[in-house]
């Protein structure tokens, strides 16, 4: 009787081992995997901070492995080739998104989804078409009164602040509010008028920022783990933001359809989809597109932006405002180089230098997941329909078979190497899913860094202590967040010539009167 009941233990725990260790897909012959435990996988190992866990393994098992992550199995990719080969060859097959409890789940249950985290099928196709259409080239040179007056509305204020530069200012919440205006005018036609301390202005950028960290891979083991998700904690913590999000999405999208029916409203991208009887969108569709808007280019640009000002500042970066400063010189002798830069891209060492900031601080460094939707064949391994894949694109934008020396913060590299040549680096993902907001941001960054060189010189702050950490993964305050939260730091803003600059600031004043 006793063995009786101890091998029915033993069956028990066996088929209970079995069934809590079972994997979505099965192991992938042919692609090396990395040793875990039951259960957890190699979550544990993985840490918080999976981009520099991921670049060693692949030291060791080569550029492509799987892991487990709880009872997911995950391909990692972490070379500049591995990833053209799967995420931009096999772009028709590479083109799906996995979804995941805590994001899907509870925090996503009252807006949808955003595009970026949508699996494909013909609703996300067409969100995505509208989206693209929406952010295409010629309309974002649309939208550049938007940028004049949000650039105009930061550096004003970073110029005022900082008391012609002998007071050091923290940059952060100056460019949050850039993003965040750029993106409400462009989708609600509506903008946030307060100064950087603005209620509203924190509220979104708070809450986007706690719904982001939930769409980490690395901060939600019961996404994993199905059995962690009976700890209701987490769930609570998801479904506090999920309200608080929901109670401004819905002020913005009535707003504007008062504005609508009063006739007062401001040509936006929600405004032409609601009055267009064509528009093959229902609420659903438009509340994602609205959330995607909103939340895409809010830490991804304040990010690139900040961290790229504290390179500026600091002794080598003193090298680069100036070769910028003359290079923008050359190209603009009259010093109308303020105006122009809302009609043409024509300063190459500007361009240059929002690629390298955006190679070197690959803000979403882990970048978001992808599953494919059919088989895909890699030497010889063949992967099948509903693999998850991270793109560990710290890594491949670091590696050094593709890049010269790329710890060096060097914006050279894109003006003449081979390096820049088809994709130039992965900051904005690749292939068939890649940002749809790419125009926009890298329009935002020109225009940012070229009047903040223009405006000012930067210096960094008097005090180590208040200096920033340069290092793309140290710099993050939030380890185990999606995107890139730099951590605190001042800097001095001294004007070039504060006259000059207050004319330029007057002149954008008069030019977009009408869009404040
Ligand atoms: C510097 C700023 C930005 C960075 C670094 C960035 C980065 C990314 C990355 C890495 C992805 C995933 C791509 C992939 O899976 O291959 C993505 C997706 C996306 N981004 Fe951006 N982004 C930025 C700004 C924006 C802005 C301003 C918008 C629009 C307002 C936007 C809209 C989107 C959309 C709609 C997707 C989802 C595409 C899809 O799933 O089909 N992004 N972005």
């Amino acid at each position: 009787m006793p063995q009786v009941i101890f091998a029915a233990v033993v069956a028990v725990f066996y088929f209970l081992l079995r069934y809590f260790n079972r994997t979505d897909v099965p192991k992938i012959k042919g692609i090396p995997e990395v040793p875990g435990i039951p259960i957890f996988g190699n979550l544990l190992q993985l840490g918080n901070d999976h981009a520099r866990v991921a670049a060693r393994w692949a030291r060791e098992y080569g550029p492509v492995f799987q892991v487990r992550m709880g009872n997911r199995r995950i391909v990692f990719a972490n070379t500049f080739e591995s990833v053209r080969q799967l995420w931009i060859k096999e772009q028709s097959a590479l083109i799906s998104r996995p979804t995941f409890h805590t994001f899907h789940s509870v925090v996503s249950s009252s807006q949808g989804f955003t595009i970026g985290t949508s699996p494909w099928d013909e609703s996300c196709k067409r969100r995505r078409k509208a989206a693209a259409t929406a952010l295409n080239r010629p309309a974002v040179q649309s939208y550049m009164p938007i940028i004049d007056l949000e650039s105009t509305a930061s550096i004003r204020e970073l110029l005022q602040d900082s008391q012609s530069g002998t007071v050091e200012v923290n940059p952060t919440a100056y460019f949050q509010r850039f993003a965040l205006n750029t993106s409400l005018t462009l989708n609600y036609g509506v903008r946030i008028e307060g100064n950087v301390d603005d209620e509203m202005l924190r509220e979104i950028v708070a809450v986007e920022r706690g719904v982001s960290n939930f769409r980490s891979t690395s901060n939600n083991w019961q996404d994993y783990v199905p059995l962690l998700r009976l700890w209701p904690s987490k769930n609570r913590e998801a479904e506090e933001f999920r309200l608080r999000r929901d109670a401004y999405l819905t002020t913005l999208l009535d707003m504007l359809k008062a504005n609508i029916k009063a006739g007062t409203d401001k040509p936006c991208i929600t405004g032409n989809i609601l009055k267009d009887p064509e528009a093959k969108l229902n609420d659903a569709e438009v509340k994602s597109i609205c959330l995607t808007m909103v939340s895409a280019g809010l830490d991804t640009v304040p990010g690139n932006l900040i961290m790229a000002i504290a390179y500026l500042a600091t002794e080598d970066g003193q090298r680069i405002q100036q070769k910028a400063y003359d290079e923008i010189n050359a190209v603009y002798p009259d010093g109308d180089a303020w105006e122009r830069c809302l009609l043409e891209e024509k300063v190459p060492y500007i361009t240059a230098l929002v690629k390298e900031t955006l190679r070197f601080w690959t803000v979403i460094p882990i970048c978001l997941p992808r599953e494919n939707i059919k088989e895909i064949e890699y030497h010889g391994a063949v992967f099948p329909p509903g693999t998850s894949f991270f793109m560990n694109a710290w890594a491949a934008n670091y590696d050094e078979t593709h890049f010269e020396s790329p710890q060096r913060f060097y914006p050279e590299r894109f003006l003449t190497s081979t390096e820049g040549a088809g994709t130039p680096h992965y900051g904005y993902g690749a292939g068939s899913r890649m940002c749809a907001g790419s125009h926009l941001a890298n329009r935002e960054l020109y225009t940012a860094f070229l009047r903040l060189i223009t405006a000012f010189t930067m210096k960094e702050a008097k005090n180590v202590q208040d200096r920033p950490i340069i290092d793309a993964i140290e710099c993050n305050s939030i380890p185990t967040a999606l995107t890139t939260e730099p951590k605190p730091f001042k800097v001095r803003f001294i004007p070039r010539d504060e006259s000059q600059l207050k004319t330029w600031l007057a002149e954008s004043d008069d030019r977009t009167k009408h869009y404040s």
